[in-house]
């Protein structure tokens, strides 16, 4: 069995017997025209398969094997591979990858943000062996921070635990450091810990929106090895000129890709194997007809040529993560992630294998078995001990949010009356309201944008797990409340007493737990009732997700209270119940 991308020696063993002809391969790809990627060229080949992995590529014909089938007139290129997943953008990762891997993306490499906040360091890694057993490979981040004001910071980041982390073998990168002004101004645990992931010869990923030469200069100097953050080719082209592996994103907030390459094009680059396309955790909607295939589609669309798009989605990545004797390539000894095209120019493949297994075959999508015993890691529908009334809808700060676009939010000075029950809809302004999960404190506000006639919002999908209230009438949020209850987690939008939209997310309050295809649907009616109700925007998940994502510009409601971003300052602090 594979184990991190490793076999045992009585395994490899037996793989140098099926070259020899002593041991049949389980599946045998005729006649495939493929991309080789050392040579850049397109090969005729028979690829022989034995379990999880690509044993001979070459003119041969074994005398026996399990299964054969004959790949000609297709063109067969490696799994793709995704650089920089989030995976819990509403969907769990396991749906996430099977979906994924419907549309040929095979390789995830995985936030593991989310999983600092659902489970203790042990449970942990347990769940991420279990994700070694479904046939997408999953690897994983260590990110140094929370992107977040905290009440207990430490409990999730320290060195003892971020030491085992950033060892362990399914963890290929450190970051992403969304936190790096703090590097700058002298953080030097920060430094130890990149440092230490540098030793390991793993990579660290920046989060460097808007950085000038002198920042992305320094930042290579403390050891940032790659940015996903360009949104001009400008900033890409500054990126490469330094040594960064620049990640180009299509993502549901910033779909940047046709342009970035575009300009990219226009400025005369022709090298494309510093890049990578990313997804950047596109909210469910945005995935709905796949990951990587489309970035590929999009990157030939532009005039890339045809090699490098899928190289940008396999080698290109397998490479920067040191992984090219394992994936990214069909040649022997990689795992056989692999997906067979009808034409060159299209990359959405008909059949797809993951680790050996078909995923789709001719088009039909082929059933997987559930790998992830949620129940287990005790992720499941949330139960709240405690309740909430009137007098945690209490507002009078003079300070509130205003959402400049889906994520940018400054402060604005308050000039409505917010001591009454209901804001009147010719204002702009809504209550806000963040709530301790656990009942504790809670920290009361005002935001504009978001809505312009909603009653009530909640959501327990938020930074840090703790309840997000949004609305113009008390009671309408006291109903949604007493929604989310009973669903034991997830959104609840209210108008004048009527629950109107619900997504429920049975895991940790955090995940949906059908299918991605149910979460698409169900994300579009959300997304249709808040557009109805005055959202202006176009990711409202990414909006209420990001309310206390202290990497993004200027103010933000926090565990702490409302705090001053560039001033790093707690403006309004927490207040206890
Ligand atoms: N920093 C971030 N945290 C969580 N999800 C994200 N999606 C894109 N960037 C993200």
């Amino acid at each position: 069995m594979l184990e991190n991308g490793h076999w045992r020696n009585f395994e490899l063993r037996k793989h140098v017997k099926v070259v020899e002809g002593k041991i049949a391969p389980t599946l045998v790809l005729k006649n495939a025209t493929y991309l080789n990627m050392f040579l850049n060229q397109w090969l005729t080949a028979n690829i022989w398969i034995y379990n999880e992995r690509i044993i001979y590529v070459g003119d041969k014909l074994p005398e026996q094997a399990t299964e054969v089938v004959d790949c000609k007139g297709k063109y067969v290129v490696p799994g793709y591979m995704e650089p920089h997943a989030h995976p819990f953008q509403l969907y769990n990762p396991e749906v996430l990858a099977k979906h994924a891997a419907k549309f040929g993306t095979t390789t995830l490499v995985n936030d593991n943000l989310s999983w600092l906040f659902l489970l203790e360091k042990k449970k942990a890694f347990s769940i991420l062996r279990e994700f070694d057993k479904l046939p997408v490979s999953m690897y994983w981040w260590s990110r140094f921070d929370p992107q977040t004001a905290m009440l207990e910071e430490d409990q999730l980041f320290n060195t003892e635990d971020m030491l085992d982390w950033l060892n362990h073998p399914s963890v290929l990168q450190g970051g992403e450091l969304t936190g790096w002004p703090s590097l700058l101004n002298g953080d030097d645990r920060l430094l130890y810990w990149i440092q230490e992931m540098k030793r390991k010869g793993k990579r660290v990923e920046g989060h460097l929106p808007g950085a000038s030469e002198n920042t992305l200069t320094k930042m290579k100097l403390l050891g940032i090895s790659a940015d996903h953050e360009s949104i001009s080719g400008e900033d890409v082209i500054n990126r490469l000129k330094l040594g960064y592996q620049v990640g180009l994103r299509y993502s549901s907030i910033r779909p940047d890709l046709p342009q970035l390459l575009e300009e990219i094009i226009g400025a005369g680059l022709t090298s494309f194997e510093q890049l990578t396309m990313t997804t950047d955790g596109a909210t469910p909607g945005f995935y709905e007809n796949g990951l990587m295939n489309v970035c590929i589609e999009i990157a030939i669309q532009q005039g890339v040529p045809i090699e490098d798009a899928y190289r940008m989605a396999s080698f290109n990545v397998a490479k920067h993560f040191h992984l090219e004797e394992q994936l990214g390539c069909i040649a022997p000894g990689r795992i056989a992630n692999i997906n067979i095209l009808q034409a060159k120019d299209i990359p959405h493949p008909e059949s797809v294998l993951a680790k050996g297994k078909w995923i789709v075959r001719e088009n039909v999508e082929q059933e997987l078995p559930s790998y992830i015993n949620w129940e287990k890691y005790k992720i499941k529908p949330l139960q709240f001990e405690w309740d909430m009334d009137l007098r945690d809808l209490q507002f009078s700060i003079p300070i509130g949010l205003d959402m400049i676009n889906d994520v940018i939010i400054k402060p604005y000075p308050i000039q409505t009356d917010i001591t009454v029950n209901e804001l009147p809809e010719y204002r702009d302004d809504a209550f806000l309201l963040l709530l301790d999960k656990k009942g504790q404190w809670r920290v009361n506000t005002t935001i504009r944008g978001f809505t312009k006639s909603l009653g009530g919002l909640v959501s327990s999908f938020s930074q840090t797990g703790d309840l997000i209230f949004i609305g113009k009438n008390k009671q309408d949020m006291l109903l949604a409340w007493k929604r989310l209850k009973e669903l034991g987690g997830g959104i609840v939008l209210v108008q004048e007493g009527e629950v109107v939209a619900e997504l429920p997310l049975l895991l940790g309050g955090r995940m949906f737990a059908g299918s991605m295809d149910d979460l698409i649907e169900k994300e579009k009616e959300l997304k249709a009732k808040l557009l109805e109700f005055g959202y202006q925007f176009h990711d409202p998940i990414y909006s209420i997700l990001f309310l206390s994502s202290t990497h993004l510009p200027y103010i933000r409601i926090t565990q702490e209270g409302i705090m001053d971003i560039k001033k790093r300052e707690v403006l309004f602090p927490a207040t206890m119940r």
